[in-house]
Order: C-alpha cells, then sequence, then structure tokens
C-alpha cells in the first residue's frame, strides 16, 4: 500500500506534517508529529518560513475579504510560501494544511483559509487534509478553535492528572480547558475552549504604523508606557465578553480599538493594546469549569515578558511557558494541524459542542489525494 494511502487507512500511528499560517501574518509554521489521532506518540522536525515584507503586505490587503484580486494574489503567496516549506521535509506520510484565514464571520458569511490543498497535494504527492473549519460553519459552529482535541491530546502526552488549561497568543487569544481523565475528546465535558480575545495582531498593527515594525520586540515599548484604564474597560463591556463559551473572533473584530489609542503616545498605546491582551484572557479565565492547576502559554506572545507579567499578575493560578512541560510553543499549532489532518482522515471528529459550539461532534476538513481529480 502506498504510504500515503496508510495513512488514511489504517488505524496505527503515522507521521503527519502540519502546516499553519496565523493571523500574526509572520510566516508558516510547519511541523511532523507521530499519531495515531487519538494518542501523541512523538514530535518530530519544526521548520518556519517568514513571510517577507512584500509578502506580508499582499496578506494584510486580503483581509476581510472574501473574493476579488487582493484575495488571488494573497492565494499565490500562501501556496507559494507552503509548497517552499513543506518541500524540504521528508517522511511525511499525510499533510494537514491549515491555510491562512483572510475572513471569519461564522454567524454570516462563513469562513475563508487561502490556499488550494489540491494543489498541494498534487506537488507533494500526498494526501492532504485542508479547509478544516467550513464544515463546522455550515452545521452551525463557530469553526474555531480547532486546537482543543489536539489540546486534549497533549494534556495526556504530558501526563497531567488534573484539568489543566492551554492559551495559545497569536493575533488572537485562545483557550482550551482540557480533563485528560476523560478517553476522548469529544466527551461531554472534556474540554471547553473559545477565543479569548485580541492578542498580539493590534499591538503588531499599532508597531506596523508608528515605527514600521512588525512587532513590539520583548514588549519594550509596552513596558515604558501607562496603560489606559478606560479603553481596557470599554473592551471588555463588548457584548462579546458577555457570551458563554464557544465563541470565536476574527483578526480584527474589535475595529474601534486602533482609533482608542491614536491619541495616545505611542509607549502608552503600547502598554494599552498589551493591557487588553491580558485583560480578556484574565476575563476567559472565569469561564474555566473548575480552576486549573496550570496555565500552559503557547504562541509568540509567550515570548513577550510585558504581556506575560500583566496576564501572571491578572490570574489566580500559575503561568507558564509550554516549554516548561516539554511542548514546542512556537510549533503547537502546526502540530495540531498535523494531529487534526489524521482525525479528519480517519473519520474521527475534530470539533465539538464545547470547542465550536457545533451541534454534534464532527469531522471538518476535505481530503485530497494525489492524482484524484480535486
Ligand atoms: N520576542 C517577542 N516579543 C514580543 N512579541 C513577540 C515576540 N515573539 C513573537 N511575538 C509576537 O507573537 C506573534 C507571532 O505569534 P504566533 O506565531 O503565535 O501567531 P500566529 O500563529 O500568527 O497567530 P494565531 O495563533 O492567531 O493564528 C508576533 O507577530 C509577535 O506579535
Ligand atoms: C478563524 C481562525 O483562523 N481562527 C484562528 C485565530 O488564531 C487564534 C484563534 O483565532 C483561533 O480561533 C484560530 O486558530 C487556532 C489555531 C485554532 O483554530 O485553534
Amino acid at each position: 500500500m502506498g504510504r500515503g494511502l496508510r495513512a488514511v487507512l489504517s488505524d496505527g500511528p503515522v507521521w503527519a506534517l502540519g502546516a499553519m499560517s496565523g493571523t500574526s501574518l509572520d510566516g508558516v509554521d510547519a511541523a511532523m508529529i507521530r499519531t495515531d489521532g487519538t494518542t501523541i506518540e512523538a514530535f518530530g522536525e519544526t521548520r518556519y518560513r517568514p513571510y517577507s515584507g512584500a509578502e506580508r503586505e499582499v496578506l494584510r490587503a486580503a483581509l476581510g475579504h472574501w473574493s476579488g484580486p487582493e484575495v488571488g494574489r494573497a492565494t499565490e503567496v500562501v501556496e507559494t510560501a507552503h509548497a517552499e516549506l513543506l518541500t524540504r521535509f521528508d517522511g511525511a506520510e499525510l499533510v494537514g494544511f491549515h491555510g491562512q484565514t483572510v475572513a471569519h464571520d461564522p454567524r454570516g458569511r462563513g469562513t475563508l483559509q487561502l490556499g488550494d490543498g489540491h494543489v498541494l497535494s498534487e506537488l507533494l504527492a500526498l494526501p492532504v487534509v485542508w479547509d478544516f473549519r467550513s464544515t463546522d460553519v455550515g452545521m452551525g459552529g463557530e469553526g474555531a478553535p480547532l486546537a482543543p482535541f489536539f489540546h486534549f491530546a497533549c494534556a495526556r502526552w504530558l501526563g497531567a492528572r488534573a484539568p489543566v488549561a492551554f492559551l495559545n497568543l497569536g493575533g488572537v487569544g485562545n483557550l482550551t480547558w482540557a480533563d485528560p481523565r476523560f478517553d476522548a475528546p469529544e466527551a461531554e465535558g472534556a474540554c471547553l475552549a473559545f477565543d479569548t480575545g485580541p492578542a498580539n495582531a493590534p499591538v503588531n498593527d499599532l508597531m506596523q504604523a508608528r515605527r514600521g515594525l512588525g512587532h513590539d520586540a520583548d514588549g519594550v515599548l509596552a513596558a515604558e508606557g501607562e496603560a489606559d484604564a478606560g479603553v481596557v474597560t470599554r473592551l471588555l463591556r463588548e457584548p462579546y465578553f458577555r457570551r458563554m463559551p464557544p465563541k470565536s473572533l476574527d483578526r480584527d473584530s474589535f475595529a474601534w480599538l486602533p482609533d482608542a489609542v491614536e491619541s495616545l503616545s505611542d509607549a502608552d498605546a503600547a502598554a494599552t493594546l498589551t493591557a487588553c491582551a491580558a485583560a480578556c484572557v484574565a476575563e476567559a479565565m472565569a469561564h474555566c469549569p473548575t480552576p486549573p492547576a496550570q496555565l500552559l502559554v503557547a504562541g509568540g506572545g509567550r515570548l513577550n515578558p510585558t504581556l506575560m507579567a500583566m496576564i501572571a499578575a491578572m490570574v489566580e493560578c500559575e503561568v507558564a511557558a509550554v516549554e516548561e512541560v516539554g511542548l514546542n510553543g512556537d510549533m503547537l499549532e502546526a502540530q495540531a494541524f498535523a494531529h487534526l489532518a489524521v482525525r479528519v482522515a480517519r473519520g474521527m471528529p475534530t470539533s465539538g459542542p464545547s470547542t465550536t459550539g457545533v451541534a454534534a461532534a464532527i469531522g471538518g476538513g476535505t481530503v485530497s489525494l494525489p492524482g484524484v481529480p480535486a
């Protein structure tokens, strides 16, 4: 049996390659993991391919668009970057390709991740699982977050005996509370997940606009400023924070936020937007069914000491980067889509009522096989 087909048809562990282009628009992460879709057996090679400044501008121009020339140009950037990166890996049997979200409106127009998995499948001569979010949205779910069923597998992998919380601080933040004492992530009560609020994206946009920089490196600028409590309070008064989870956000869901810091100095604006991200996390913790022993943080925001200190000051439990328990905080999302690809290929669910709000646990995603026309 061909390697690719074994990954789809057998039920044993396989090497899966996952790729994620996140809402921060910084680049593509890719990672191998050996899994049967339930149990993580090993973590493998990882690689990163940053977007150039010009590529990032093409992606940024497509944000909020559902079709048109901006989307066409951004799709080309996404496909080229993934082709460059994924052809450098050896030994993968299956690929999970998330693509680039440019628009997400689950209760309205749907969700859009750029990049055609069929093209990638032909190029890599491997089965590619892609378009992970559409089915969930089509069935009434939020379409996000999808990493939670992988976080549940991580909680089991690290041998946790009590509920743990995973926080991803990307462009947007998302939280998973997972109880590893359950057998499966879709079991009622095993997971609760949702987007916490804006995380790095507003700070990145501020740095781009005011300083021509991609982000506030090490939170240095935010540390020099003073947060405007009025802006933080206004954000937390948004109806989103009253909604019970599951719930998800678009990258730029709170479009008024940049204007609210317009009159502040660079440092005060950075401090305010960083405090907003931290306050959203603190607000989110109140939704955990039971207090987790630890808040394990992944995503680029964990490398921002100012943001991490603000979060630690606002929440009750211990806050630690996922590296402290042996995971890779830069690659957790790429690994998630490798794990989820195996689940999709094998007909296992990737989301459920407590992670996306979908009516019943379902497996989203399209499987493209090389040599089989789209
Ligand atoms: N040393 C650092 N200091 C401050 N911020 C940092 C640092 N390193 C990374 N970041 C932030 O993390 C971001 C990248 O995070 P990450 O790669 O987790 O996001 P993403 O995967 O694109 O987003 P999402 O999870 O929302 O899809 C950068 O754009 C930057 O804002
Ligand atoms: C629609 C979309 O792409 N959402 C992303 C985004 O980035 C973080 C947060 O918002 C999360 O909901 C999701 O990504 C992660 C990987 C997820 O689905 O779990």
